[in-house]
């Protein structure tokens, strides 16, 4: 029997510990420069899971973590921000992101990979998922060869009256048809950034062909500091002007923006007043420095009495 509880957000979206280093400028092929680094900081899936625990909504992982010491870093991260670990462990660790930043803060990521990406079947199908939980996946892990078919089986057994968002991430040309067009017509909400959004919409043939494959979601694309635009179901386009802020590092922005968004919706905003909250905490989290960076919700409600 299941007790009634919480409506609770679950991201299936890989851990990794970021490396970041601080550079003048990506080095060419063969080249030497000198950088800074700030140390290892919990990141990859982390992002968007604990931006939603940071407003105050239940927030549990589901994606792989080991018995090593970048492990041990994920679960005391979890434990200040009450993220709960809904799978097992398995022996050895996660990988590692080393990120380089430039004084723009742009970011170039370079990915060992660990255990982060193994979900195992039986841990997943022990979730119980109710109507009002949301699950979150990135491109990453749906075109990881690993955790691929396990995880793409499990989010189209979801019961219906679950929200999924799936944020399409670095890698989406990789995710092959059979696997990309089931996954879009699931779609509560679909997330990207331009690049990722105007890739999307030519592989399948235009803006057109892109709405008519997530027929029931919510399209969100990321601007930028420009913010965002929502794209209903319903038809028509919604520009939602973004916030600037002193840029230092954009590493995990994205993720800040869509755990604030699913958020909102799952407060019953509408998705403009969502939107706002979302471009508010993505601009906060792109002036501080490192991954998982979001705002707390009253940062975001301050951030707004101000604009
Ligand atoms: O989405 C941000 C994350 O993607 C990369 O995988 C890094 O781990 C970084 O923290």
């Amino acid at each position: 029997m299941t007790l009634h509880r919480p409506s609770c957000f679950i991201s299936t979206g890989s851990v990794l510990i970021d490396l970041p280093l601080h550079v003048t400028r990506i080095p060419a092929p063969g080249g030497a420069i000198t950088g800074t680094s700030s140390g290892p900081a919990v990141g990859g899936g982390y992002t968007v899971v604990s931006a939603v625990a940071r407003q105050g909504l239940p927030a549990a992982l589901a994606a792989t973590l080991g018995t090593g010491p970048n492990s041990a870093l994920v679960r005391q991260a979890m434990r200040l921000d009450h993220v709960e670990l809904l799978v097992e462990e398995l022996v050895g660790d996660i990988g590692t992101c080393t990120t380089l930043i430039e004084p723009s803060g742009r970011r170039t990521f370079v990915t060992t990979e660990g255990v982060e990406a193994e979900p195992q079947r039986e841990d997943l199908e022990r979730i119980d998922l109710m109507a009002g939980d949301w699950v979150y996946a990135t491109g990453y892990d749906l075109a990881h060869p690993t955790s691929c078919p396990v995880l793409v089986e499990w989010l189209l057994s979801m019961p219906s009256e679950a929200g999924f968002v799936m944020d399409l991430g670095p890698v989406q040309p990789d995710i092959s048809d059979a696997i990309l067009m089931p996954l879009l017509r699931r779609c509560t909400l679909l997330t990207g950034n331009d690049l990722e959004m105007t890739r999307l919409a030519s592989r399948l043939g235009g803006p057109d062909a892109l709405r008519r494959a997530c027929p029931e979601a919510l399209v969100v694309r990321r601007t930028g500091f420009r913010g965002c635009v929502l794209w209903p179901s319903d038809g028509g386009s919604i520009e939602v002007p973004g916030f600037v802020r002193t840029v230092v590092d954009t590493t995990g922005a994205g993720d800040t923006h869509t755990g604030v968004l699913v958020v909102g919706l799952m407060d019953g905003l509408e998705p403009m007043m969502a939107a706002r909250r979302a471009n508010a905490a993505a601009a906060e989290a792109v002036a501080r420095m490192g991954p998982a960076q979001a705002p707390r919700r009253e940062e975001i409600d301050a951030l707004l009495a101000l604009a």
